[in-house]
């Protein structure tokens, strides 16, 4: 047994069910199947994830992102994986401690009741998730996949979870094909151009959005190819953001792209009944041009960003 932070680390094939007791399934994802478990020793309830698809072996485990990432960050809004276990035949578990629920489901429950989130809640859910995200960039990592169904949830507490897609601002291995769900994917990883830590901000403004309206901000459709894809999504976005002018990011990013021409929708005009701090930073976070997106890190965000950071 190795203690890698906190976190630790075993590859004995007995040790993981002499220590859980395994109950139901709770998520299902395209990486891995989670379950929640109690601890034997402890008395605790885990989360357990069961990586799919592959063998592992010990030097594979230990060199994953979302494992190498979770054993440098400590921060309360980030999900805290508690130890790495390789069972038989190569299969790797995650234990994670456990959160009652994801934002996702919490989001599609109060839209089946009809009940919206009051802007206490969001202020509230909005500046765990950016403080959370704050640290990551901070520390020269971003999300990459920001969704609300990646996103804990215990009573008033947030968590984000799923970094296995994560990203090192420095690293010299290319960037991941898989860059975020397509309905909180940014422009410019639609466009293919250039991209960084501010894909995550995009993601949660849609995110922030979604809270206020109980249903995805941009839901395009699948599409049967990738190219009816990208305009369907690039649509949705003119439709409602309106439609990027000649600045120098669409002629360095979208030379190719012909934009249809839409004029802003005022969030305003649809969220009547939130405050104007809070419809500043959804508009600045779902800026077209990266750089000029609300960041914790930059000195030109909106007043209640830096208030939440
Ligand atoms: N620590 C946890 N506590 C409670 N539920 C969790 C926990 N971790 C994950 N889940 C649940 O399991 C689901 C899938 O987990 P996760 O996103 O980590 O899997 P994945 O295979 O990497 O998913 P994706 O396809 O989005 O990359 C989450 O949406 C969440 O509902």
């Amino acid at each position: 047994m190795m203690m890698s932070g906190g976190m630790v680390m075993n590859n004995q094939p007995d040790y993981l069910l002499s220590k859980y007791t395994f109950g139901t399934k709770i998520g299902e994802g395209n990486f891995g199947c989670v379950w929640k478990a109690f601890d034997n020793h402890s008395g605790e309830i885990v989360a357990i994830k069961v990586l799919k698809g592959k063998e592992y072996s010990w030097e594979e485990a230990q060199n994953l992102q979302e494992v190498k990432l979770l054993c440098e960050i400590d921060h309360p809004n980030i999900i805290e994986l508690k130890e790495l276990v390789l069972g038989e035949a190569g299969v790797l578990y995650l234990v994670f401690e456990y959160m009652d629920c994801n934002l996702g489901k919490l989001i599609r429950d109060k839209g089946e009741g009809e009940r919206f989130f009051s802007e206490f809640e969001i202020r509230n859910y909005c500046f765990q998730i950016l403080k959370g995200l704050d640290y990551m960039h901070k520390h020269g990592n971003f999300h990459c996949d920001l969704k609300p169904d990646n996103i804990l949830v215990s009573g008033d507490v947030i968590k984000i979870a799923d970094l296995g897609c994560a990203q090192e601002f420095l690293s010299n291995s290319p960037y991941p094909q898989y860059i975020t769900t397509r309905w909180y994917r940014a422009p410019e990883v639609l466009l293919h151009s250039e991209y960084g830590s501010a894909i995550d901000m995009w993601a949660m403004g849609a995110i922030m959005a979604e809270l206020f309206i109980l249903s995805p901000l941009f839901p395009g459709d699948r599409g049967y190819c990738r190219k009816k894809q990208l305009n369907n999504q690039l649509n949705m976005i003119c439709n409602i953001m309106g439609s990027p002018d000649e600045t120098s990011w669409v002629k360095k990013s979208a030379k190719y792209y012909r934009f249809p021409q839409f004029q802003i929708i005022q969030f305003d005009m649809v969220m009547p009944d939130v405050s104007k701090e809070a419809i500043d930073l959804m508009t600045s976070l779902l800026s077209w041009n990266p750089s000029k997106r609300a960041n914790g890190c930059r000195g030109s965000t909106p007043s209640i960003l830096q208030a939440m950071l």
